[in-house]
């Protein structure tokens, strides 16, 4: 990948929430059981098209750990988007998603918030591990006007409707910067022509 970020996004949630498997899932389409700590922030990007137009999305993947909370502030500056991530299986998760709003409502106003719940599959599996509650969360994301997903790395549940979600709104706040990108390409591969049929 190499050019410009069109729409800078920033993950944020408490440790072991579920942040870097939902960008693991996005960028790469794969999903890792084995959990390694986010240490500092890691950085990816991919391409989306929205309204005819390419346009390339950076995601910062903060760490979790409470430690790092003085950096992750640094990675939410001029964050067109932010997905908030809880853990449906842990309550105490949607307190720190919670910190994370009211954080970015006081020092980053443009920036749109989308509530992820996280680990949508464990709870599909065993209905007794959730922990938060659908509706009470629909209602908390009415209230600070943002988008809410349940989602699920493992499966990809609801992974790409949050990204194109976040594109649209971005398309539909920004024509004019949306003007300007270029055009969403089909890239055709051509056939190997070394390559015969015996
Ligand atoms: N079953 C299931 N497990 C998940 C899902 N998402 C994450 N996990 C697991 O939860 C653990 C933590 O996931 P991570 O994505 O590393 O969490 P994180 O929020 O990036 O963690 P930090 O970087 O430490 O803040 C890992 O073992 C993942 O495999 C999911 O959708 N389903």
């Amino acid at each position: 990948m190499s050019g410009k970020v069109d729409l800078k996004v920033v993950m944020l949630g408490q440790i072991s929430c579920g942040k870097t498997s939902v960008v693991e899932r996005f960028i790469y389409n794969r999903f890792n059981n084995n959990y390694q700590n986010t240490i500092g922030a890691a950085f990816g990007a991919r391409y989306l098209d929205v309204q005819g137009k390419r346009i390339c999305l950076g995601l910062w993947d903060t760490a979790g750990s409470e430690r790092y909370e003085a950096m992750s502030r640094i990675y939410y500056r001029d964050a067109k988007a932010a997905v908030i991530c809880y853990d449906i299986t842990n309550s105490k998760s949607l307190d720190r998603a919670k910190f994370w709003v009211s954080e970015l409502q006081r020092s980053e106003e443009s920036c749109k918030l989308y509530l992820c719940g996280t680990k949508l599959d464990v709870v599909q599996d065993d209905p007794h591990r959730r922990q938060v509650d659908y509706h009470d969360v629909n209602d908390y994301a009415e209230q600070i006007c943002g988008k809410f997903f349940e989602t699920s790395s493992k499966t990809g549940h609801n992974i790409e409707e949050l990204f194109a979600c976040i594109v649209e709104e971005y398309a539909e706040d920004n024509a004019e910067i949306i003007a300007t990108l270029d055009k969403s390409t089909i890239i055709l591969k051509e056939e190997n022509k070394s390559k015969r049929c015996c």
